[in-house]
């Protein structure tokens, strides 16, 4: 069995897996990691590896006080992946797009991926048939776009996440709920379209926090599946025993 966790900006996503199977998530804030780590642990004592990815604030040393309990794995720039990373700036790649990129090259071999993670941030991820990484793009994520709005203006109030009923905004409230909820799926549609220009077939992964929320508001058809990082992180795991 091997626990996954993925330390995100916002919050900390696990997994308990056996074999391709996900037994169990779970999700907690970054001040309960090793609680809620040790309850794990305490739950699936057959647990033998701890897999990390963090692009968060922890450090790989808060996980080595689980060494005594169990191998741990912190996922680097330094390991084997799947692909040919065609990035200009390798080292400053998000680990957990690295991630995302070697499930959807493992998961779905010898064809064009595109990878939308609507999380924290938005990242967008192309691996071509050839198991190229060629980069995609960062922007703000839902969440972020209402607190930015809030943030940086003074009459602007702090929304919650609601679907706006017209593109056409007739209220503060509802123009806030139309920009963001609207210019999401806008952008993410648009760069669905951008990328039909270049390529003549590739499988969209739509992951993150807000994949359900969005897989019903786009124009294009896409399966979400919010639990692809995690998997992957299992998936590449695996990879990398066999390829070390
Ligand atoms: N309880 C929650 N707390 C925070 N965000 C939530 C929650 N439930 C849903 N969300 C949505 O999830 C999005 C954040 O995604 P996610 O939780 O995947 O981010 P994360 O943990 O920072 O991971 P990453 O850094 O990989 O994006 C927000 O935009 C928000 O709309
Ligand atoms: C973009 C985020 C914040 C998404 O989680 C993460 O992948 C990250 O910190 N990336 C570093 C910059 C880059 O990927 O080029
Ligand atoms: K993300």
């Amino acid at each position: 069995m091997i626990l996954t966790v993925d330390v995100g900006n916002t919050r900390i996503k696990a997994s308990v897996f056996e074999g391709n199977t996900a037994l169990e998530n779970f999700i907690f804030e970054k001040n309960e990691l090793e609680e809620k780590i040790q309850k794990i642990l305490k739950k699936f004592p057959n647990c033998s590896d701890l897999v990390v990815a963090s692009v968060g604030s922890i450090e790989k040393q808060s996980f080595l006080t689980f060494e005594n309990q169990l191998k741990v794995h912190f996922f680097s720039h330094e390991d084997v992946f799947p692909f040919h990373n065609k990035y200009a700036t390798p080292k400053t790649l998000g680990i957990d797009r690295m991630i995302l990129a070697a499930g959807a090259a493992l998961q779905f071999p010898k064809q064009n991926r595109l990878v939308i993670d609507a999380g924290t941030c938005i990242t967008y991820d192309f691996i071509d048939e050839n198991d190229n990484y060629l980069g995609g793009a960062i922007s703000p994520g839902l969440r972020l776009r209402y607190e930015s709005l809030h943030n940086f203006t003074a009459r602007l109030p702090l929304l919650t996440l609601e679907a706006p009923e017209t593109y056409i905004g007739n209220s503060t409230q509802q123009a806030i709920h139309s920009g963001v909820v609207n210019g999401f799926v806008y952008e993410i549609d648009g760069f669905i379209d951008e990328y039909r220009k270049e390529f003549l077939n590739f499988i969209i992964i739509l992951t993150g926090g807000d994949a359900d929320f969005l897989a019903k508001r786009l124009k294009n058809t896409i399966f979400a599946n919010s639990n692809f990082l995690l998997e992957s992180l299992n998936q590449t795991y695996q990879y990398k025993i066999d390829n070390d």
